[in-house]
């Protein structure tokens, strides 16, 4: 067996880490050969909840779970980890925006990027899930310099699964036999998610997702509406935002910038270089492929004036994000 490996979740006394955790100590991430040891960052009022998360790890059994460090200490959960996963900010309510979250989220990934820089190893590979998770993402990196920033990276894989799973059900196959759709942007409403390069298989014959679906019309608006619309769908069903599902998204990023995504494309918010005319030094969620713990924007694809116009409306908005959040560290 390898050595446990040191991870980190913060808001874990919250809902998506009390599905995340299980994932993670259960090999669905590292691999089922890979011991994990789990840092759980929360803030000091949530530790009396804390400890009982901590109490049902140990009651789970997993022998892959090496050990629990619970703190409230920034730096002491950092320490020596070589994933965090930053879930930690509060969740939007019904009737908000993501980015009505900026002004009280970012300030906290000020403090982490900080105290990333700090005490982390240089290789630490974050993924920013606590919204708005794309500018949350940029000002963490922003505040950890001494780590590259390659190695920041925000969820758009739930609004990709999302996506996925409505063009599996609309041609009517199993969801694994659709892929390459791709989520560009932002992950807010702006989002643009994209079906124009996707591949189904089709009793054993790869076709077009355009070709299948055969509906232009559906692709532009109502499936795009839908993929935007999804997580105030199920605020407004559950009364909370989406958990399982965004913990289920996190552990695939997680793997598939661990293991590689083999000849699958995935969408990760990762810092932009321009890449397609999109504004630079935003996080913007691209197609990618990752290999060797890299991940590499998959270039050359063909952007129609739709697709343009789309691009173009999501990366105004991570500007103004930018802007908006560089303000509020200022203090
Ligand atoms: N990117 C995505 O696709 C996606 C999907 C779903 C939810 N989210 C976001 O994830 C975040 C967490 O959602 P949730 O449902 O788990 O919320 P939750 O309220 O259940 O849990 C959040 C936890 O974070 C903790 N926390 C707050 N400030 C902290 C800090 N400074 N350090 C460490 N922990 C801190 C809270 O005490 C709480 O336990 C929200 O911002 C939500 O909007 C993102
Ligand atoms: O929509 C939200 O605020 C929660 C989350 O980002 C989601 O997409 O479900």
């Amino acid at each position: 067996m390898a050595e446990p490996i040191r991870v980190v979740v913060t808001g874990a006394a919250g809902q998506i880490a009390y599905s995340l955790l299980y994932q993670i100590a259960s090999g669905a991430v590292f691999g089922p050969n890979q011991p994990v040891y789990l840092h759980l960052l929360d803030i000091a009022p949530m530790m009396g909840v804390l400890e009982g998360v901590v109490m049902e790890l140990a009651d789970c059994a997993l022998p892959l779970l090496a050990g629990v460090l619970p703190t409230a200490k920034p730096e002491e959960a950092f320490k020596d980890v070589v994933a965090a996963f930053l879930v930690g900010a509060m969740p939007r309510k019904e009737g908000m925006e993501r980015k009505d979250l900026l002004a009280a989220n970012v300030r906290i990934f000020k403090e982490q990027g900080q105290a990333l820089d700090k005490v982390a190893r240089k290789d630490v590979k974050v993924l920013v899930v606590g919204n708005p998770a794309n500018t949350n993402a940029l000002i963490c990196s922003k505040y950890a310099p001494s780590i590259p920033k390659e190695n920041f990276t925000a969820m758009t894989r739930l609004d990709q699964n999302r996506a996925q799973s409505q063009l599996a059900a609309k041609i009517g196959v199993p969801v694994q036999n659709v892929k390459n759709v791709i989520i560009w942007g932002n992950h807010s409403s702006t989002q643009f998610p994209d079906a124009s390069n996707a591949v189904v298989n089709v009793g054993g014959a790869e076709k077009s997702v355009p070709a299948a679906i055969n509906d232009d019309a559906y692709l532009k608006s109502a499936f795009v509406n839908t993929v935007q619309k999804r997580g105030a769908a199920v605020i407004a069903a559950r009364k909370m935002s989406s958990a399982l599902s965004a913990a289920k998204a996190a552990s695939d990023h997680m793997r598939d910038w661990f293991l590689g995504s083999g000849d699958r494309w995935v969408s990760m918010g990762v810092v932009s270089d321009g890449s397609y005319g999109t504004p630079r030094d935003v996080v913007f969620s691209f197609p990618v492929t990752t290999a060797n713990g890299k991940w590499k924007i998959v270039q050359g694809l063909t952007i129609s004036d739709f697709a343009r116009q789309m691009l173009d409306n999501t990366g105004k908005e991570l500007s103004e994000e930018k802007q908006e959040a560089l303000d509020v560290c200022k203090d």
